[in-house]
């Protein structure tokens, strides 16, 4: 783990209220999932190539019609005005001044409108995508893919591993279900059917299905991109549904605790894919030399959550934007040490499994 995510991480375990942090902190069930995404990395090696004169590199990525100035987006995480009161806005802030895509929650403790907003005062092309968990009711997509739409936001990033909440230990233990009443999920705000001023709830059903989201694609004029894929032919299955990127990851470890680590799902997705789309990853990203594997292996660019929740509630804005900062300039440095130009020049030759000699091809 990077020094400076370790420190923040330190940080705020210390402020936060222990079932706070064990929210932010925990997976679903045994944490195995949770786990073998840090570890997945560990057993890879980056082999570097020598004298390609490849001079300083190029760290940005063009992400739909978005550029990040880095492989490392922020991926969607719930409830930041628990982590710190600035919430939201520190995020945003912090993301827009660091040049990367916020994908902002659609669970978050703050209106979306205000946080593109927070993120434009910055930067007025300051990328956000909005999260969504697809809801039974069709008119409370579409009432929530409009505000997005309005809002400012970029593409709609569909949560598809969540066909109901993942049972948490942690939070079983600590009694820890809903929000206290001083915060909402306020995007659930006077939504069609629902009480005028208070919130709803976020449901999560098994019932919806791939016509779900062809009804949302044919919906809505913001490109869709589908998080939560790990089997190839739901990859192939989103191309054919016009989806325009997908996101390998098992919900960092919070939903199926069986599933496979989000690195080792990587590289028969981006065989399936093909080239045809951007495949990002999240899930267990803790330094450039992470960011800088899932590149190798064929990703386009990397999300991280619980770094970014660290940074806020270690530090608020300041925090977000030193665990960016810090991905960004170990990414550059080690694309410098492994001879890459750029986030596209890294190859899976460039991946040995540790303890097994290099390959090569
Ligand atoms: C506290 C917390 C809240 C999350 N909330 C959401 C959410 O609202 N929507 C979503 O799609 N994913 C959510 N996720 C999953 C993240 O988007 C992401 O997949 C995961 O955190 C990546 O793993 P990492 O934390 O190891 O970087 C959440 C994760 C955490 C840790
Ligand atoms: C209904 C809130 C969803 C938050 C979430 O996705 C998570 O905690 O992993």
């Amino acid at each position: 783990m990077s020094g400076v995510i370790e420190e923040l991480r330190h940080k705020a375990a210390a402020r936060l209220d222990p079932v706070h942090r064990d929210f932010f902190d925990g997976g679903a069930g045994a944490e195995t999932a949770l786990a073998e995404n840090e570890r997945a990395f560990r057993r890879l090696a980056l082999v570097p190539r020598v004298l390609r004169g490849a001079g300083d590199p190029d760290t940005g990525v063009r992400l739909l019609d978005d550029r990040a100035s880095m492989p490392v987006v922020v991926s969607p995480t719930a409830f930041h005005r628990l982590a710190h009161p600035d919430g939201e806005h520190a995020t945003a802030r912090a993301a827009a001044a660091a040049g990367t895509v916020l994908i902002t929650s659609m669970a978050s403790t703050t209106p979306v409108a205000e946080v593109t907003a927070a993120a434009r005062a910055v930067r007025d092309d300051a990328a956000v995508w909005f999260q969504l968990y697809l809801q039974p009711d069709p008119a409370v997509t579409d009432a929530l893919a409009e505000r997005a739409l309005r809002a400012g936001c970029s593409a709609l990033v569909v949560t598809a591993d969540s066909p109901v909440f993942g049972r948490r230990a942690r939070d079983d233990r600590n009694g820890f279900h809903d929000l206290p009443p001083w915060l909402a999920a306020e995007n659930m705000r006077g939504l069609p059917g629902g009480p005028p001023d208070a919130t709803r709830d976020i449901a999560m059903s098994p019932r919806l299905s791939w016509a779900d989201l062809r009804r949302l694609r044919e919906a809505t004029p913001l490109p869709l991109v589908l998080k939560g894929v790990l089997h190839p032919q739901d990859a192939r299955l989103a191309l054919d549904e016009g989806v325009r990127a997908v996101i390998v990851s098992n919900h960092g470890g919070r939903q199926l605790d069986a599933a496979p680590a989000a690195l080792d799902a990587l590289p028969a997705v981006v065989a399936a894919v093909a080239g045809r789309i951007p495949v990002l990853l999240d899930g267990g990203v803790r330094c450039g030399a992470d960011v800088v594997l899932a590149l190798a292996l064929g990703a386009t660019a990397v999300g991280v959550g619980r770094p970014v929740v660290w940074g806020l509630a270690a530090e608020g804005e300041h925090g977000v934007r030193r665990v960016l900062e810090e991905l960004r300039e170990e990414t550059a440095h080690v694309l410098t040490l492994c001879g890459a130009a750029d986030c596209a020049a890294m190859t899976p030759d460039q991946v040995a499994v540790r303890g097994r000699g290099v390959g090569g091809c």
